[in-house]
């Protein structure tokens, strides 16, 4: 990509979806194995999925608090490429399942307010990329995927010793604005590219990448 911008959707479900992220130029693709969630896919349909994808797409496994049963049984059916790790996992546990599969991490960081920025630097100490998304809001349904944005002004010009992706409420209409502010080089969306809950749109997949790289 010529901004060098790395795009993820996360969230497929569907072959199409698979084929629009690619199209698009998207450098990652998430599944998602959060039983709860509207985007959930079994190992079987995440195993077709990820065959799918054409090389160069990555193929990043989301889990919440999995338990090593839980993360067996996805690593044995799906070939991929980084686990995201999307629960309250401590940076011990990240430690133990990069040490088990043998794959890269992604620990996930939530961002509500300044209190939350020490943890994403002991998390850099310990995953091989860190995502920082907005902090779930009390008593929602979900850890991740609610399309609500945090304020990027907290990390405007904050760098860590390892790749790090903006998530959280982005979209088409606010990710070129997002990535001026934050100096993010790696984007995440899942409902800012949906036409509805937990349906990915191919059209909105493309607006959002050529946003991202504009
Ligand atoms: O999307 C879900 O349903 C979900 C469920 C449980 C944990 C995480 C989940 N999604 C995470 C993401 O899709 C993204 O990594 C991130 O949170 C951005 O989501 P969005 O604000 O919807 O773009």
């Amino acid at each position: 990509m010529p901004s060098g911008i790395r795009v993820k959707i996360c969230g497929l479900t569907r072959p199409e979806d698979v084929t629009a992220t690619a199209a698009a130029g998207a450098a990652y693709c998430g599944l998602n194995f959060f039983p709860k969630s509207p985007r959930y896919v079994s190992p079987a349909v995440a195993r077709d999925l990820a065959l799918a994808a054409p090389a160069g797409l990555a193929k990043v496994a989301l889990v919440v608090d999995a338990s090593d049963a839980q993360l067996d049984e996805i690593v044995d059916a799906v070939p991929l490429d980084m686990v995201q790790l999307h629960g309250q996992e401590t940076p011990e546990r990240v430690r133990e399942v990069r040490a088990r599969y043998g794959l890269p991490v992604m620990k996930v960081v939530g961002v509500a307010d300044a209190a939350d920025l020490p943890a994403l630097d002991t998390y850099a100490r310990v995953a091989d990329q860190i995502l920082v998304d907005t902090k779930p809001p009390k008593g929602a349904d979900l850890p991740g995927g609610n399309g609500l944005a945090f304020d990027w002004r907290l990390i405007a010009g904050r760098r860590w010793p390892v790749p790090w992706m903006l998530a959280g409420g982005l979209t088409p209409d606010n990710v070129a604005e997002a990535v001026r502010l934050t100096g993010a080089r790696q984007v995440d969306v899942s409902s800012g590219v949906e036409a509805a809950r937990g349906v990915k749109d191919a059209g909105l997949i493309r607006s959002f990448v050529q946003a991202a790289l504009a």
